[in-house]
């Protein structure tokens, strides 16, 4: 299998252009992404053919659950995309199961080095993130955790995101309350967790526990989450930058189109061909 190791601020991937995916996708994404015995990387990432964008791409986490979105995933798709001249234009699209998302790419000698996305509208209502709560909107929602009261904004952006804001992030926030929280009772598909310190109103910090991963050095669904749950809860302006472990991620709610768009960089690391 002929792939392409790629990340978005470190959010790592092994990327595969077929015309289908496996059967065995599932174990095979769990193999592929063990860092001591496959290739190692936060997910597997199929390009595909599609009948409703230029091309699809699917997703899939290091426990080899498939996600509907990916918002690091899209820059790197995109970048594919552009670099390997599979669409010789900055403008592309691309299908997801969180719908299809438009692109346009920055170049530098030929090579993409920023994507800006077009994320699409944030899904608010409790029960479509989902949660277990049928509110239109579920904002500073209290959850115990090993005995700390927290409180979390649901935000999806066609995957699942518990948006918590503290006064300092922290490392032992993260690995310690992400695993109880990513699979707490209140998220019926389990979900993202964003750890998320204001400082100020167009710059927030953000640390992450991904569902099906772990904690990740940037997660662009995440940051989008994030951008959405700040303006909402008046910590900040509809368009913030996400400092992330892995880097900077600039985020834009445009409230009127009611989109998110995510502006960051791509990279490809090395190609190379998997046995497994
Ligand atoms: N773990 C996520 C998928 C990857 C999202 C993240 N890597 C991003 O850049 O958006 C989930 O199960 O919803």
């Amino acid at each position: 299998m002929k792939f392409s190791k790629m990340h978005g601020l470190g959010n790592d991937f092994v990327v595969v252009k077929e015309s289908s995916v496996p059967e065995d996708v599932f174990t095979l994404a769990i193999k592929v992404c063990d860092r001591n015995f496959g290739i190692g990387a936060d997910g597997l990432v199929y390009i595909l053919p599609s009948n409703k964008a230029d091309f699809m791409m699917r997703i899939f986490n290091s426990d080899g659950t498939e996600a509907e979105q990916c918002g690091n995933a899209v820059r790197c798709v995109a970048k594919y995309i552009y670099d390997y001249k599979l669409k010789e234009s900055t403008d592309i699209s691309i299908e997801t199961k969180a719908g299809i998302q438009h692109v346009v790419i920055t170049a530098e000698d030929n090579k993409a080095v920023a994507v800006r996305v077009n994320m699409g509208p944030p899904i608010l209502n409790g029960l479509q993130v989902p949660t277990v709560f049928d509110e239109t909107l579920v904002k500073e929602k209290e959850i115990e955790v090993n005995g700390q009261i927290l409180a979390f904004t649901a935000v999806s952006m066609g995957n699942p995101h518990a948006v918590i804001f503290v006064d300092k992030v922290e490392d032992a926030l993260v690995k310690e309350l992400g695993p109880i929280i990513e699979k707490h009772s209140y998220f019926p598909k389990k979900i993202n967790v964003e750890f998320v310190e204001v400082i100020n109103s167009k710059e927030v910090k953000m640390y992450v526990w991904e569902r099906g991963v772990g904690e990740t050095l940037a997660c662009g669904t995440g940051a989008c989450a994030t951008g959405v749950a700040a303006a909402l809860t008046g910590r900040t302006d509809s368009q913030v930058t996400v400092h992330l472990k892995g880097g900077d991620l600039i985020i834009e709610w445009d409230q009127d189109k009611d989109v998110v768009f995510m502006t960051g960089p791509a990279t490809e690391v090395f190609t190379g061909t998997s046995f497994l």
